[in-house]
């Protein structure tokens, strides 16, 4: 595939990345911890607090800004004649607790500098073109994820806003009453028009760019991913007193379980297991925990391999509880499918990065993205920026400035394609 026209101006990829780099520093100071790295959870003060600084950088660059009913922020680079799809570019500003500050806010400011940097050198473009930056992806503070994308595509879709989930945060707090406190300004009309495209740059959170030595990674599809809370409920009692034989102990059997989960999926190809949430009750020293609580996420390419680990999950959690006198609920709250990105973007992904001499290379995201969310409706596509030593979710999340010049050079690119030359999938 060939673009006919492509920007005659070329940006500086070094002095893009240099731009990058101070936005994220400002983006950084919200949710930043005193333990390390940062915890900007959807609608605390920190993340409110972020979303209006975006909103300040997106007026003062000139572009329009406006949100919608879950707290989606827009900044549109109107074009000269109102109308058509929009062409739509973000990631997300909620973080995991502890992460670090480039896992979807290089994406933000990688969007705002194009969109940007677009508008200075050429003027409104052909269809309106929107930064947004998505509520909510991480599915760290509530058991929802994608809440934001999933929202935002209700709007351009003509829906209504997902029914408030009943759902509290670990202080018991829940989504309505956290919506409200945020204190959101009112939805814009214009979060409700139709969608031409989406693409997204994010930090590849893996090694395989960094590896091969390649700049550039075009996303191919994204993991499907499942999430669960596995609830094994034993009998409390006295650590010194009741014998070995006797106990009902729920944390035994939540260990046992799980080693069990954890050697299956270890023997099925690129599959991933992870359990990483935990609560002890009554968690104390010298009692026998009564009851446990963890999380289980699991992630392939394959539906048909999730559709058989969850079948094994299933027996595992049974088995092992009727052998150990225990009992077991299993909670499944998340259920991705796996999606691929459209051809037509990823060429245009491909193109863009040979047309500016960066190497690139097709990637499957192990990650889950709000990409996923739009690929089933609207052409999609993400731009990838390798990961120093594949680290993400953790404080030494890190990025060089010239690797993310690099990518916001290919998304400036494709930005052009979309929506100046109105090249639409
Ligand atoms: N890019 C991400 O880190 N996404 C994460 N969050 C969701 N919702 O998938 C994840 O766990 O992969
Ligand atoms: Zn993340
Ligand atoms: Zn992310």
């Amino acid at each position: 595939m060939s673009i006919s026209h492509k920007p005659n101006l070329r940006p500086s990829a070094q002095s893009l990345g240099h731009e990058a780099v101070q936005l994220l520093h400002s983006l950084a100071q919200f949710g930043s911890v005193p333990e390390g790295g940062i915890t900007r959870l959807v609608y605390t003060p920190a993340w409110r607090e972020a979303q209006a600084w975006l909103e300040r950088e997106m007026t003062s660059r000139g572009l329009l800004t406006f949100w919608d009913d879950v707290g989606n922020l827009y900044g549109r680079s109107e074009p000269a004649s109102p109308g058509g799809r929009r062409i739509l570019t973000g990631s997300h500003v909620d973080t995991v607790r502890q992460g670090g500050c480039f896992d979807g806010a290089a994406g933000i400011v990688a969007s705002l500098i194009a969109v940007s940097w677009l508008r200075a050198t050429y003027g409104p473009p052909n269809l309106p073109l929107d930064v947004v930056s998505f509520a909510e992806e991480e599915g760290v503070r509530f058991p929802v994820a994608f809440w934001g994308s999933s929202n935002a595509l209700a709007a351009a879709e003509g829906r209504e806003p997902t029914p408030l989930p009943r759902v509290l945060d670990e202080d018991g707090i829940d989504i309505e009453r956290a919506i409200r406190d945020a204190n959101l300004p009112p939805a814009s009309r214009r979060s409700r028009q139709p969608v031409g495209a989406y693409v997204e740059l994010h930090v590849e959170q893996g090694s395989k760019l960094e590896e091969a030595g390649v700049d550039i990674g075009v996303v191919t599809a994204i993991v499907g991913q499942r999430r669960y809370w596995v609830e094994v409920v034993g009998r409390a009692g006295h650590a010194g007193t009741m014998s070995m034989q006797a106990r009902v102990d729920a944390m035994a059997c939540a260990c046992s379980l799980l080693n069990e989960l954890l050697e299956r999926a270890a023997a099925i190809p690129d599959l991933t297991l992870t359990a990483g949430q935990w609560h002890v009750e009554p968690n104390a020293v010298n009692v026998i925990p009564g009851r446990v609580t963890f999380s289980l996420d699991v992630r392939h390419s394959s539906e048909r391999q999730l559709d058989l680990f969850a079948c094994e999950i299933e027996r595992v959690c049974s088995n092992i509880t009727a052998e150990r006198r225990a009992s077991v609920r299993l909670t499944s709250w998340m259920n991705q499918a796996p999606v691929p990105m459209n051809p037509s973007i990823i060429a245009l992904i491909s193109s863009a990065g040979n047309d500016a001499g960066w190497s690139s290379m097709p990637v499957l995201s192990g990650a889950g993205h709000d990409a996923q969310t739009f690929a089933g409706s609207v052409p999609s596509g993400m731009i990838f920026v390798p990961s120093r030593g594949g680290v993400s979710h953790a404080p030494d999340e890190f990025t060089s400035s010239d690797a993310l010049g690099r990518g916001i050079e290919v998304l400036i690119r494709v930005l052009y394609a979309l929506a100046y030359e109105t090249y639409l999938p």
